[in-house]
């Protein structure tokens, strides 16, 4: 039960339904209740006793009775129906805002299908409970307790024989539950697994085809259907296996109920209309407790859904604004690192060494190294995606962590290596961080991304609708609309983390020239490979291995004879002579 009441926020708010269903399931279970009463009436006083003018009253009666169940049973399950949808809209939106704000260390290791199938899924198998399983628990006491209170009032004795099975059949039920409940994890995390498998295949199709790995895929997926059917197979087998003892269970409290029952009325202690009536409410019984199994599995299936669903609500976002976090509302774009060390987890290696460095607002700061070599990581730093674990990382003399994170991104502009389209308008990709933003702006900011003049050549112009991933571009086009996006929301700061690597050196010339006009007055990060990006940069850095091996600029790096000027050698010299050279 502890998964529902850690999730009692979620659905307690609604509990007006739920009482409305659980008031009308009360009249639905009582007008049931009924019919073996008005059968006993029929054979005792009208079969038995000739009491044959009863026959219409009775039937009016039936009928009446009939129709208040069913309006009853409508209201009931509309408003059961209605606890669970509120409940499940209000966990959803819930589970969506909680994924928003989760750090980037959460995503480092989430399963995107995973997370899918937590949103789908088991949202919804917590729904049925909500709407369906709750109920029906509940209906289960319902029957059980006002047939018995009736049966009682029949015979007391005939009633205590019929209820020496339920001991039994409350420890094979607990036995269920037990057994039952892993095999729904299981299966959910498997299906979880398979969503994965999907969502992977379909992102990497380019992959896949390119290298004829088709038929690979198809073996690994039918791996992981075959776990998924496996691990069904088994939790059917379950329920196959204590199904029966259940039933055998309420079988056997028919027949003492019927051999009892006879002898009582042979001995004229019960009426034979009594016996009939008592048969039927033991029916009314029987058939909650057989579907008990049914009522157990839908709340170890739900359970296991929560569960699945806390995972995320209690992930821990060790990210957060401050309590006394200040806006940021235009960053003069000082930049400072202090001493910072930096890993992705305890069991990683330092991705970042004791760095140090300071950027005036409006320089131009160039990192260049070889891969993991921490250039991204130092960025990332900057706008808090990640915090370090040594030293400080400052913004115009204050410690990044006292500003609020929405003021503190709004004044960085990111633009990645492959950066993300949005399935919508290239009008509204490019004013993404700045929803505000006029008609102008938007169009300003993509003259000076060079993408004004393919994006007016397109059929539909900034109202052209993106596929996925910015199916449709080519990769150096949307970069360029990545681009426009980042000085849409004229930032104070500005990170290129090989932002020109996709595009023809051409193009990356345009869009230099132009980055040059944009980079005025902002402190500009430019992370590349290629010296001729950044050799103009007012101080570069260069890393290996997470430390800051040399810094300068241009002219006198060339001059130490160190690792820059090794790269400088690859990208501008004559390759063979330079791997001679080093080789010795
Ligand atoms: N999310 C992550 N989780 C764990 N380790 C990571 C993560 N991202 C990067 N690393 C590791 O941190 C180190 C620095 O990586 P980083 O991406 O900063 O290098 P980089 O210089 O930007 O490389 P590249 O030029 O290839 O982009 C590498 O050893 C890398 O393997």
């Amino acid at each position: 039960m502890e998964v529902f009441r850690k999730l009692k926020m979620y659905y307690w708010p609604y509990k007006g339904y739920f009482f409305w269903s659980i008031g009308f399931l009360l009249i639905v279970t009582a007008v049931t209740v009924v019919y073996p009463m008005i059968l006993q009436i029929t054979i005792d006083e009208v079969v038995i006793g000739g009491k044959y003018e009863w026959i219409p009253y009775l039937a009016l009666g039936f009928i009446g009775i009939m129709i208040v169940k069913g309006v009853a049973t409508f209201i009931h399950q509309y408003t059961g129906d209605l606890f669970g949808i509120t409940s499940v809209y209000k966990l959803r939106n819930a589970l969506y805002h909680k994924l928003q704000f989760l750090p980037f260390r959460y995503y480092d290791n989430a399963k995107t299908g995973d997370l899918m199938s937590r949103l789908t899924a088991d949202v919804e198998g917590f729904r049925f409970f909500l709407s369906i399983g709750f109920s029906e628990l509940i209906r289960f006491i319902l029957l059980i307790g006002i047939s018995f209170s009736v049966m009682f009032y029949y015979s007391i004795s005939l009633t205590i024989v019929t209820l020496i099975t339920l001991p039994f059949l409350a420890v094979v039920t607990f036995k269920f539950d037990k057994a039952v409940h892993p095999a729904f994890r299981s299966i959910r995390k498997s299906f979880g697994k398979l969503n994965t498998k999907v969502q992977e295949n379909i992102s990497g199709i380019n992959t896949v085809k390119s290298l004829s790995r088709e038929d690979f895929e198809i073996h690994k997926f039918n791996d992981s259907n075959g776990d998924y059917k496996d691990k069904y197979i088994f939790t059917a087998d379950i329920w196959a296996r204590f199904f029966p003892l259940m039933e055998l269970l309420g079988n056997i409290s028919v027949v003492l109920l019927l051999a009892y029952g006879g002898y009582l009325v042979m001995n004229g202690d019960l009426l034979l209309g009594e016996l009939v009536a008592f048969y039927s409410l033991v029916w009314y019984i029987m058939w909650p407790i057989m579907n008990l199994g049914f009522i157990v599995n839908l709340f170890s299936q739900s359970k296991a859904s929560g569960e699945r669903l806390l995972e995320i609500l209690d992930a821990e976002n060790e990210i957060e604004d401050k309590p006394s976090a200040m806006s940021a509302e235009r960053l003069q774009g000082e930049v400072e690192f202090r001493n910072v060390t930096f890993r992705y987890s305890d069991e990683d290696k330092d991705a970042l060494y004791n760095i140090n460095f300071y950027a005036h607002p409006g320089k131009v700061i160039g990192l260049i190294g070889s891969t993991g070599s921490g250039k991204t990581s130092l960025t990332q730093l900057m706008t808090r995606f990640y915090e370090p674990v040594d030293g400080e990382v400052k913004m115009d003399g204050i410690n990044v962590e006292e500003y609020s994170l929405h003021s503190l991104r709004r004044n960085i502009g990111f633009v990645l290596q492959e950066s993300f389209l949005f399935s919508s308008s290239i009008k509204a990709n490019i004013s993404y961080g700045k929803p505000n933003a006029t008609m102008e702006e938007i169009i300003d900011a993509a003259k000076r991304a060079q993408a004004h003049d393919f994006i007016m050549e397109l059929p539909d112009g900034y109202d052209t609708m993106l596929g996925e991933r910015g199916m449709g571009l080519s990769g150096g086009q949307k970069q360029r609309i990545a681009i426009a996006r980042a000085f849409c929301i004229n930032p104070s700061i500005l990170i290129l983390d090989d932002a020109t690597s996709a595009v023809d050196m051409e193009t990356e010339f345009q869009i230099q020239k132009s980055l040059k006009e944009v980079m005025e007055g902002r402190t500009t990060f430019i992370i590349a490979h290629r010296i001729s990006s950044l050799k103009h940069a007012d101080e570069i850095l260069v890393l290996e291995n997470g430390h800051i091996v040399e810094r300068g600029i241009h002219e006198n790096l060339l001059k130490q004879n160190g690792p820059y000027q090794r790269i400088y050698d690859i990208q501008y010299r004559d390759i063979g002579r330079v791997i001679g050279s080093h080789a010795g």
